[in-house]
């Protein structure tokens, strides 16, 4: 498996071109969901200027005085995540125990280097979203809620096309995301020295799996996401990115208990990036990306969806609420 065989769809054609042209995107769509866990996308309906924006606030909101950031700063726990988390608060070694079996013994915790800024859909009276104030970081707020609106948008015109590539029912997976539950995040990773990261218990990110049922990504040039490699198990291959509009979706926990483990959640890291993998000395530059994780709303079910069970494959996933799965799943993170 190399870089290149990653598919690219050109979800244009899904989205305005004839019957046929659409039934051939999702299908290739669905196919590379299947078989890596990821897919890349063009013509997807966010803008190259849009995209330039969200790298600049996703820098101005990480310039911002730490007590700044520490006004809204996000509680540990098992509340949905809003606000700032700071550098070593969220854990993703302790989702997978394979990073435990590596690290280096009696060396403490594995930890991830970087920040982040989460929010969820615009009101939520259960899980207050957590903005600067206008006097902090005037329009930040107003941005943001704007792109939650979009990607949500895009996000469900890719639950369309995977309904049409798995033949379900017009509106069955799109009708379980509605009120949108979804979430926002900005990511920022500082400079990091390679002596650090080779110390073996820091990682941009371990690898993991999201809850969510697909996640949105975009990176900046600087590049450094890897996929697992599903011939060579817990083995990662950089995804290089074509240029900063090209979207890079994958297959989350809840896509693969809806599907009854037919779509497996796709495995990934952020590691070294690929130009950078040979260089033994110095530091590697800071980095920004920003994902929206596409949740289920939170009282429907994220157990498998009747079409996905059958005799021979029965159901491998309780049925509990996306919101219970959410709360057990951030409890692990934090
Ligand atoms: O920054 C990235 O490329 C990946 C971030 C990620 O995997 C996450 O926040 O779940
Ligand atoms: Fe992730």
């Amino acid at each position: 498996m190399t870089v290149a065989q990653l598919p690219i769809v050109d979800f244009g054609l899904f989205l305005h071109g004839n019957p046929d042209q659409q039934e051939h995107a999702a299908k290739k769509l669905v196919e590379s969901l299947v078989n890596h866990g990821f897919v890349r996308l063009t013509n997807h309906g966010i803008s190259q200027e849009f995209v330039q924006q969200i790298w600049e606030w996703d820098r101005a909101f990480f310039q911002l005085p730490e007590e700044v950031k520490m006004k809204i700063v996000h509680h540990p726990g098992s509340d949905l995540q809003r606000g700032w988390s700071r550098k070593g608060t969220e854990t993703t070694s302790r989702l997978r125990k394979e990073n435990a079996e590596s690290s280096p013994k009696g060396k403490g915790e594995l930890l991830d280097e970087k920040e982040h800024f989460d929010c969820g859909p615009r009101g939520d009276t259960e899980f207050p979203n957590k903005f600067p104030s206008e006097g902090d970081l005037p329009g930040f707020k107003t941005f943001v809620e704007q792109y939650f609106d979009i990607v949500q948008h895009v996000s469900l015109n890719i639950m369309r096309a995977c309904e049409v590539g798995f033949r379900m029912p017009k509106n069955s997976l799109v009708d379980r995301c509605i009120p949108a539950s979804s979430e926002l995040r900005m990511l920022h990773y500082p400079p990091v020295s390679l002596d650090r990261l080779q110390s073996g218990t820091i990682k941009r990110a371990w690898p993991h799996t999201d809850f969510g049922i697909i996640t949105l990504l975009f990176q900046d040039s600087l590049g450094g996401l890897e996929f697992e490699d599903r011939n060579k198990p817990f083995t990662f291959v950089p995804i290089i990115p074509s240029d900063e509009n090209e979207l890079i979706v994958n297959t989350s926990q809840t896509f693969q208990r809806w599907t009854n483990g037919v779509v497996k959640a796709g495995l990934h890291q952020v590691n070294v990036p690929p130009h950078m993998s040979s260089i033994t000395e110095g530091c590697i530059p800071e980095r920004y990306s920003s994902v929206f994780f596409l949740k289920a709303h939170r009282e429907v079910s994220v157990g498998p969806i009747d079409q996905f069970v059958t005799e021979e494959r029965p159901a491998m996933y309780p049925d509990i609420t996306a919101l219970q799965y959410q709360q057990e799943m951030t409890e692990i993170l934090y």
